[in-house]
């Protein structure tokens, strides 16, 4: 099992990584603090799979919300649901609050617990490779909004992170798939050797250190700058051009994998464009590998004005990310304008 600290303004998150871990979360919380309620989140295809055995764990009384699973529902309406249910339940500031199940689990329930009673503790379990990867760890939760993705969030860590890679198993292809995006993302904005792991034919016996690469670069890259003023803004690579693209889809037609595969392919053509060393077909072909998307589904003109909500957006500017030499991300402060003419030339 391996264990990373991440000091947040909030709270110490602990983060654990391990195979079978699931079982210990009652002891793990345990060790942190001594809650008197507890309020299980997850969602309708989660609920059926862990969350009786989540629940046995705990010989105090246990709440619980589910919520229909999809991207559709991250957003307020299903935040109040949540709210009320709290409320029901009795839960007070030293009480505490899970979230079982993927990135959307995670980032409304994340929210929930940042804002009711202007803070609550949290506990992320994260059920896909995404999760497990990426949305758990560092703070960041949130809804959408019709306007535009993430719209409405806030930073607040969890106080402890519990993932467990055996969870993976019961991932259908198309959703692990989803989670190698950011894994590749990983690869390729911090450490090359990822890209190289993921690309033995047998990688999967080996998630559980994969994850955990993933997770330790996220940590040091949080831990130096948790509200994303700066250095942090490389974990959004692909993530530009990838929540427009969600957010013309209506949140529905892709994954969000699914788009930042599609950006990280469309952030390596604009790299080439500003002269940069091209990595499109690079990129293109580990996506490939992972059964990911990398062509861009709509035009290029409506994913641009939905661009224009991007949170790196500064006036007339945009910060892009882009990658060279391949593992390590730069960010560039790109013109409007100049943005428009490059996205658009072929
Ligand atoms: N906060 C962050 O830092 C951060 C980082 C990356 C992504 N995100 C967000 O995460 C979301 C995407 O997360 P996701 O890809 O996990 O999607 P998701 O939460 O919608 O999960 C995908 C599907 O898998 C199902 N599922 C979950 N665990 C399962 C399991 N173990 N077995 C079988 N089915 C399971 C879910 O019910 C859902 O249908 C997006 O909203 C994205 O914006 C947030
Ligand atoms: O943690 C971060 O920082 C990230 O950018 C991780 C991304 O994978 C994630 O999708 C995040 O939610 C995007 O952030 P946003 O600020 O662009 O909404
Ligand atoms: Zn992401």
């Amino acid at each position: 099992m391996y264990h990373l600290s991440l000091h947040g303004s909030n709270t110490d998150s602990d983060i654990y990584i391990g195979s079978g871990i699931f079982s210990q979360t009652a002891k793990h919380i345990a060790e942190k603090f001594q809650p008197t309620r507890i309020h299980i989140v997850t969602d309708s295809n989660v609920a059926p799979l862990y969350l009786e055995q989540l629940r046995a764990e705990f010989p105090i009384g246990v709440t619980t919300t589910v919520i229909p699973a999809g991207e559709e529902y991250k957003t307020l309406d299903t935040v109040a649901g949540i709210y009320a249910d709290l409320s029901e339940a009795e839960l007070t500031r030293s009480d505490l609050v899970i979230a079982l199940g993927g990135g959307v689990v995670g980032d409304i329930t994340g929210f929930t617990a940042a804002t009711y009673l202007r803070g609550i503790h949290v506990c992320q379990i994260p059920t896909t490779l995404l999760a497990q990867v990426d949305s758990s760890v560092g703070g960041k939760t949130g809804v959408d909004l019709p306007q535009g993705k993430n719209l409405v969030g806030a930073f607040y860590q969890p106080e402890l992170v519990i993932i467990d890679t055996d969870i993976l198993t019961s991932l259908p292809e198309h959703i692990f798939n989803d989670g190698m995006a950011e894994v590749i993302k990983y690869g390729c904005i911090a450490n090359p050797d990822i890209l190289n792991m993921i690309a033995q034919p047998d990688f999967k016996s080996n998630m559980q250190h994969i994850v955990y690469e993933c997770v330790r670069i996220k940590r040091d890259v949080v831990q130096q700058d948790e509200h994303d003023t700066g250095l942090r803004m490389i974990l959004n690579f692909g993530h530009t051009i990838g929540h427009g693209a969600e957010k013309v889809g209506h949140f529905t037609e892709l994954t969000h994998g699914q788009a930042v595969a599609i950006g990280m392919v469309q952030a390596a053509k604009l790299g080439a464009k500003l002269g940069e060393t091209d990595y499109t077909q690079q990129i293109t072909e580990i996506c490939q590998a992972h059964e990911l998307p990398t062509q861009l589904p709509y035009p290029i003109e409506e994913v641009y004005a939905a661009m224009l909500h991007d949170k790196k957006r500064a006036g007339d500017s945009i910060n892009m990310i882009l990658i060279h030499p391949m593992g390590k991300a730069n960010i560039h402060k790109i013109p409007l304008e100049q943005l428009h003419t490059l996205l658009t030339a072929e």
